[in-house]
């Protein structure tokens, strides 16, 4: 049984989330009420990982309606599309909750509009599409996990097993479950074609060191730890099969934004020539975004940096640059795994034309 990053009731309303602020140290479970809280846990980075984000910060939007009273179609409209924005601008750089905001908006104009519908039909008909929402990530999840699994042995001659380097968290804790990135490595593993994965500790907020190596020791699966600037060394050494990361945004050229550090480690890659994949979920690609230049880039506090929880690391007075995200050109990367498929990022544009056709 994998880590369960949310958990979620619609029957007694109960939205709850594991506070990855405390892990691996302190399991302990937060209450989500409304959106307030769903924007402040995700603010804080409480949840985190791109569809963690847009999953709690849609459900935060469900159990608030659900306590709500509504007095016409046209105030739950309006009332949505308000909180849904509010949410969004919780963090700016991963896709994933402005594109489920798009969706819900969109839905909602359309039900408000429509005269068979009545508000009690509205209110039904949106909370089912939330519930979708969380129950179809874990779904792809799985597609991108066997996907990419079959693509990098792919690459592999006869039954030999693969060593693969990740970075950051792409897990259980940053999606409804299985993962992305990890859940390529999870296929793997149950494939019995893992050798070994080396996560990378993800300096500043050490997501790898904390919670990536959680996962792993969780569930058994055979990792080490290194620290971010040992990925050169140990791809001279270590011979290793491919890089696998996950994405907060790709742009339609397939420019990826992925935790920072990611850039590096595929530069790195190519001189070695190891294949470096994105893993990501169909929705993690940003049509409306021609390249990586044009994706915000969120730059979060000094503190993430100079302090390891409560303990200063850093000499008092130095000024910090704190980017959390940064775009890894689309030509360092080997493939784009979906739970459509793995495309090459120059496949991008024409898959895009496809879906919308
Ligand atoms: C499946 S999670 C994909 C990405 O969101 C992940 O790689 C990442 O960069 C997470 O960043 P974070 O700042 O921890 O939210």
């Amino acid at each position: 049984m994998s880590l369960k990053s949310i958990i979620y009731d619609q029957v007694t309303n109960n939205l709850e989330i594991l506070d990855q602020l405390l892990l691996p140290g302190i399991t302990k479970y937060v209450k989500v009420k409304g959106v307030e809280d769903g924007w402040k846990v995700i603010n804080k980075m409480q949840v985190r990982g791109a569809p963690a984000i847009a999953i709690v910060g849609c459900l935060s939007l469900a159990v608030e309606m659900r306590n709500d009273k509504f007095e016409s179609k046209k105030q739950l409209r309006q009332e949505v599309e308000g909180k849904l924005n509010y949410l969004v601008s919780s963090r700016p750089t991963a896709v994933n909750m402005k594109g489920a905001a798009e969706e819900l908006i969109d839905l909602a104009n359309q039900l408000s509009k429509d005269k068979s519908v009545s508000l009690e039909d509205m209110i039904h008909k949106f909370l089912l599409k939330i519930q979708h929402l969380l129950e179809k990530d874990i779904t792809d999840n799985q597609s991108i996990g066997d996907n990419g699994a079959k693509e990098i042995l792919s690459r592999v001659s006869g039954d030999s097993q693969v060593r693969v380097v990740t970075h950051c968290n792409t897990g259980s804790l940053a999606t409804a479950g299985y993962g992305t990135a990890l859940g390529v490595i999870r296929s793997l593993h149950a494939m019995k074609r893992l050798e070994h994965v080396y996560c990378t500790e993800t300096r500043p907020y050490n997501q790898g060191a904390r919670l990536t190596a959680f996962e792993l020791i969780h569930d058994k699966i055979p990792s080490t730890l290194i620290c971010d600037s040992m990925v050169s060394a140990l791809m001279k050494s270590r011979n290793i099969s491919a890089v696998v990361v996950g994405a907060d945004r790709v742009a339609a050229n397939g420019d990826t934004a992925n935790k920072i550090g990611t850039y590096q480690i595929a530069v790195v890659a190519k001189y070695h020539a190891v294949p470096f994949y994105v893993a990501a979920p169909f929705t993690s690609i940003d049509a409306k975004v021609s390249t990586g230049e044009h994706i915000v880039i969120e730059e979060r506090p000094d503190r993430e940096m100079t302090h390891v929880g409560e303990h200063r690391i850093a000499a008092k007075g130095i000024p910090c640059w704190n980017p959390a995200f940064d775009v890894t050109p689309a030509s360092l990367i080997a493939g784009i795994i979906t739970e459509r498929g793995v495309f090459k990022p120059e496949q991008i544009k024409a898959v895009l034309a496809s879906v919308s056709a």
